[in-house]
């Protein structure tokens, strides 16, 4: 279907930094598959010049101006647009209570970025106030909803594929040249929630959820966590956490770096009967499955998507809204919270304490 034949949903963006980029670039490409029209009607940034630039990366310069956004120097213009359904936060992690909590108050549904906030109490100050008012909010935790991942669920839990589920091993490391970076960074200051846990840490969190439980929010079962995090100037580039679920004897080695490179090949699960490993440009980004299973041909499934493949996780938050839904099945408020909580122990353990934790 021609997506203008499509219920339409209209995106106000806040920032104009890398992940709204690419997030609006994703959701003005055409997809038979799409479940609404998406529409950005409303752009908040610090400045005209920011929000133009956006404007001419985002929007081929044949777009009509009809259907380019309107740009506000004040995000706050963009929580009271009446032609705003849905706000999206793609701002650095601090700024993300405040924000949610200001759409929610203007009515808005919200999908805002990783991490949900900085830690669980304020996650739950969100969750709280959206119940409150009856709009819908999520945590925008991309890579949940592609296909990949969605295939990896029933391979491992339903075919049971590679029989009992033993052991995960999952990295993020991207090299972010820390030493080079301004302390202003948003990696680097700790008032912005600097750092690799909630920055990267989040993905391997996500895997090992996916691999070793399989549940969310209130379904899912708490692991045993153990953390030590390299920390410099007070926020840490290197973390290293093992997640122990002993009643489903199950163990999860999980890393992530600011400082180091990773591999390809980024989780590696093993079972009883085989092994299957996911591979991609990036921890957040899968493109492939290899499965090996004793006695059988390896085999390796490749997942194409023009794009970044934002419109996946867009589209399902579309489909919830129009039909009224108030939480994402998939990542559900209680998930946000029990990811915040799981952070909340592994900076406990490794030393890390920001402003908003006071
Ligand atoms: N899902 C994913 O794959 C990704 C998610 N993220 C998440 O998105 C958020 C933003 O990350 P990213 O896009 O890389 O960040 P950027 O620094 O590239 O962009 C952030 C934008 O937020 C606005 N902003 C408002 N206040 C500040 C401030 N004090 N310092 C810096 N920027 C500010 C700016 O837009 P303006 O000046 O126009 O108002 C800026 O361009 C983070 O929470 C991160 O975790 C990031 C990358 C990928
Ligand atoms: O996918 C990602 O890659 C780069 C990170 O800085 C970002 O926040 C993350 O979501």
């Amino acid at each position: 279907m021609a997506s203008n034949q499509l219920p339409p949903i209209r995106w106000g963006i806040l920032g104009t930094g890398w992940v709204s980029t690419r997030f609006a670039a994703d959701l003005l490409i055409s997809r038979s598959s799409a479940t609404a029209h998406h529409k950005i009607t409303a752009l908040g940034t610090s400045s005209q010049e920011k929000g133009a630039g956006f404007l001419t990366t985002v929007f081929p310069s044949s777009s009509p101006d009809s259907i380019k956004p309107k740009i506000y120097t004040n995000y706050g213009d963009v929580y009271i647009d009446p032609e705003v359904d849905i706000v999206y936060i793609g701002t650095p992690h601090s700024y993300h209570k405040e924000q949610c909590l200001a759409a929610i108050a203007a009515g808005k549904h919200v999908l805002c970025e990783k991490p949900f906030t900085i830690n669980a109490a304020e996650a739950e100050e969100v969750v709280a106030a959206a119940k409150a008012k009856g709009v819908y909010v999520m945590e925008a935790v991309w890579t949940r909803f592609f296909p990949l991942v969605l295939d990896l669920k029933r391979l491992l839990h339903s075919e049971k594929i590679i029989g009992d589920i033993q052991r995960l091993t999952c990295d993020f490391s991207l090299d972010k040249e820390m030493e080079t970076l301004p302390a202003s960074h948003r990696y680097k200051d700790i008032n912005l929630g600097g750092g690799a846990l909630l920055d990267i840490g989040v993905y391997p969190l996500m895997w090992s959820s996916i691999v070793l439980d399989g549940k969310v929010g209130t379904e899912a079962s708490n692991p045993e966590v153990k953390a030590t995090l390299l920390v410099i100037d007070g926020v840490d580039h290197e973390d290293v956490v093992v997640m122990k679920y002993p009643a489903m004897r199950r163990i999860g080695i999980l890393t992530g770096s600011l400082r180091a490179k990773g591999r390809e090949e980024f989780l590696r699960v093993e079972g009883s009967k085989g092994v299957i490993t996911v591979s991609g440009p990036a921890c957040s980004l899968p493109r492939t499955l290899k499965i090996q299973v004793e006695g059988e041909e390896e085999k390796v499934i490749a997942y194409d998507h023009e794009g970044y493949g934002f419109y996946f996780e867009a589209d399902a938050v579309a489909k919830d809204v129009l039909e009224g839904r108030k939480e994402s099945s998939v990542v559900p408020l209680a998930e946000s919270v029990r990811m915040m909580k799981i952070m909340d122990e592994i900076r406990r353990q490794g030393g890390v304490v920001y402003p908003q934790d006071e």
